[in-house]
């Protein structure tokens, strides 16, 4: 089973994810932009490059989604693995289609999602952790142009139709609370996942 983290930066996704790992010892613990290959060090040159093509950027993203799904994922659903990614392909539909938004593409998100939609495994479930821009910007520092407030509020309004597209998929859980009670929610949710499965 695969299940993702998915949020804004800021939102408590990497506390979570590390913190699960002693929670789920015999789980698979992956993360995108993957931090193990080139493709990865590829995608951490565009971020911190403020001058970046999106669209150069966004096939950066892509390219990093397809050596992980073939390396890291499918590898480990294959053996029966629960696999717990921190950010997966809903980040670039709410990332990219944001930084899109001015582009010549008349639908970035589904341009997005019909690149994917080829090749990628879609998500089992996703829990999403829900903070506003302004929370998200002072928590990540605002060290890069994705951690912006404004760029933040485009990036969640896409988050949410993605969850208005596919309710059953996602959980949201608020992750204004303090790290201790959102990793809480965040067990009780992957808890009542895994009991339906
Ligand atoms: N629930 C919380 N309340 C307050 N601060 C938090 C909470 N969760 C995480 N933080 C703090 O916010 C900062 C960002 O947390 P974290 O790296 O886990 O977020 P993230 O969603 O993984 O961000 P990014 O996507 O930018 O990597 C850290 O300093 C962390 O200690
Ligand atoms: C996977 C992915 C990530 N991003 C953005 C989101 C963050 O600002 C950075 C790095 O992610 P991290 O969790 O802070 O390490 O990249 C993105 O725009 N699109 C994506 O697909």
């Amino acid at each position: 089973m695969l299940v993702t983290l998915e949020g804004l930066d800021g939102s408590g996704k990497t506390t979570v994810w590390e913190a699960l790992h002693d929670a789920y010892p015999d789980a698979v613990f992956t993360r995108e932009p993957t931090s193990d290959s080139w493709y990865g060090e590829a995608v951490n040159r565009a971020i911190d490059d403020d001058d970046a093509d999106p669209l150069a950027t966004l096939f950066l993203f892509t390219a990093d989604h397809a050596d992980h799904l073939s390396r890291v994922v499918r590898p480990a659903l294959a053996d029966g693995n629960l696999v717990v990614s921190d950010r997966y392909s809903d980040s670039r539909y709410a990332y990219q289609a944001a930084a899109l938004s001015d582009s010549d593409l008349r639908r970035p998100m589904e341009y997005i999602m019909g690149i994917h939609a080829a090749f990628t495994r879609p998500p089992d479930k996703t829990i999403y952790l829900d903070v506003d821009p302004e929370t998200a910007a002072a928590r990540s520092g605002a060290t890069n142009k994705f951690e912006q407030a404004a760029y933040l509020a485009d990036v969640r309004a896409n988050y949410e139709r993605l969850i208005d597209a596919e309710p059953e998929r996602f959980v949201r859980v608020d992750a204004t609370q303090s790290p201790e009670d959102v990793l809480e929610a965040v067990e009780a949710a992957l808890e009542e996942i895994l009991a339906e499965q």
